[in-house]
């Protein structure tokens, strides 16, 4: 008998991993997993040996910090997101060792620390004159903007600016013209997509999918190996140039002073690591979250003209027209109503929506009513945890910033329970490390472009 018989759920995917699997290969999973715990409840077995929650106590249970829940096998696919194939110099995302993780991550989390960030503004804000320059073009000639589009060419050439000191090219050129984007988005879809299966992403580094890959035309690997060459040669020529010791250092300056476990020089693997996970993860992501914000947005006039108001006031009272450069971060944070809209878009359209798998506790989990073996996997979706009622509200569904607004609706402390569940960013010691540069980004793009 099964220890996890008595959890619902669809009965292929009781017998069958191949069930969810097919599902994520589809592209759907943002509305099967919804639908799944609308119709089976909070707990929900979604392959023989996993259950995905939603629920309160997840936040303190199987995500605690105090808990030491590991992330499972599934992440193995993620190791190498630098672009290497070899396990030598693991991703942090990827690594699945505490011990081995609470290193690599210490030895940057300095570096995406919030005053980090900020005192980056000066490699953001650039970036951002560059594509309202654009923006003004396009306006002159009557033609309309692709928000989608152009949203990832600014947080790619973002993440380039703070790396490499220098922009990727996606604003200037218009377009993915060296096919970064579409390799990155093509990785990222079987690297997610191949966590279940046996081999996992050896199918991908086998020199015979290369050839079927060349045979098929498909430019995936292509594009693929022309970001890591890219990576590679920007690391070799700064290490050959050496790194900037103090001034205008950017974030690869920091990569190349990273140390081994033992005190010598990190090898070039575990920069590439680095990089490829900025790169990588860094832009993609906060693009998403612009969308988020400005998609439910411009589609609510009332909304948008109370942002517009709260944003023209504080250009006003700062003395500062809307095309100047000096409304920094550290003002607009402040913002109540652009925070709200932050919180909400983030909130109902997370930018990961897949199962964050861990391994159940030693000692089992009870949680909503279910006892969870310790040889079970949990897991959970932002995306669903997200729309829990008992957390967010009987219209957790719907888009209410002023949820997010004491006294127009929740009090403070419902206020300080729901920053603390929303799942957005992950939980516990795997949430993510980057969370301070993309709210960074969402804050001073949205604003200006509203300001605008
Ligand atoms: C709005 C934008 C972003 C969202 C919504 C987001 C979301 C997340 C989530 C949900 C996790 C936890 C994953 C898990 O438990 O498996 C995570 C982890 C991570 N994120 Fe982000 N992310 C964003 C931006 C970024 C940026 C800008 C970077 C830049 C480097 C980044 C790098 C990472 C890394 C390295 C981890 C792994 C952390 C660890 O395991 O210790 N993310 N992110």
């Amino acid at each position: 008998m099964h220890p996890l018989r008595k959890v619902p759920g669809p009965p292929l995917a009781r017998v069958t991993e191949l069930w969810r699997t097919k599902k994520y290969f589809q592209g759907r999973w943002h509305e099967d997993i919804l639908q799944l715990h609308r119709q089976y409840g909070p707990v929900v077995r979604i392959s023989p040996n996993e259950v995905s929650i939603v629920s309160p106590d997840l936040v303190k249970t199987a995500y605690s910090h105090s808990k030491g829940t590991v992330k499972t096998k599934w992440y193995d696919t993620w190791l190498t997101l630098g672009g290497g194939k070899s396990n030598d110099s693991p991703s942090f995302f990827g690594a699945r060792d505490p011990a081995q993780h609470g290193f690599l991550r210490k030895r940057v989390s300095a570096t995406y620390s919030m005053s980090a960030v900020v005192s980056m503004e000066g490699k953001i804000q650039p970036v951002l004159d560059t594509i309202w320059q654009r923006f003004d073009g396009f306006a002159k000639l009557d033609q309309p903007i692709n928000l989608s589009i152009w949203a990832s060419y600014f947080t790619y050439d973002v993440v380039g600016n703070l790396c490499l000191s220098e922009p990727l090219g996606f604003i200037r050129d218009g377009s993915d013209k060296k096919g970064f984007i579409s390799g990155i988005h093509g990785a990222f879809y079987w690297i997610s997509n191949l966590g279940y299966l046996p081999l996992q992403s050896l199918w991908l580094l086998s020199p015979i999918t290369d050839k079927v890959a060349r045979l098929l035309r498909l430019r995936l690997a292509e594009y693929a190996r022309a970001f890591t060459t890219f990576s590679i040669d920007k690391i070799i020529q700064r290490m050959k140039a050496g790194s900037n010791k103090s001034g205008d250092r950017d974030m690869l300056d920091h990569f190349l002073e990273m140390k081994g476990p033992r005190g010598e020089p990190a090898p070039i693997g575990d920069i590439l690591a680095e990089v490829g996970n900025l790169l990588a993860a860094g832009a993609d992501t906060t693009s998403v979250a612009i969308k988020a914000v400005l998609g439910p947005l411009l589609k609510d006039p009332a909304r948008y003209e109370r942002l517009r108001r709260e944003v023209d006031a504080v250009y006003k009272a700062n003395n500062s027209p809307v095309d100047s450069r000096s409304l920094s971060f550290n003002v607009l944070k402040d913002l109540p109503f652009l925070t709200a809209c932050i919180k909400e878009g983030e909130r109902l359209h997370p930018s990961i929506i897949y199962q964050l798998p861990r391994a159940a506790p030693a000692d089992g989990l009870n949680i909503e009513g279910y006892y969870i073996p310790p040889s079970a996997t949990i897991s959970m979706s932002p995306l669903a945890q997200n729309r829990c009622q008992e957390i967010f509200g009987k219209d957790a569904d719907a888009w209410r910033p002023e949820r997010w607004i004491p006294n127009e609706g929740n009090s403070l402390e419902t206020i300080k329970e729901m920053d603390k569940q929303n799942a957005t960013f992950g939980y516990g010691s795997r949430t993510c490390v980057g969370r301070n540069l993309a709210t960074f980004e969402v804050y001073k793009f949205v604003a200006q472009l509203v300001a605008r």
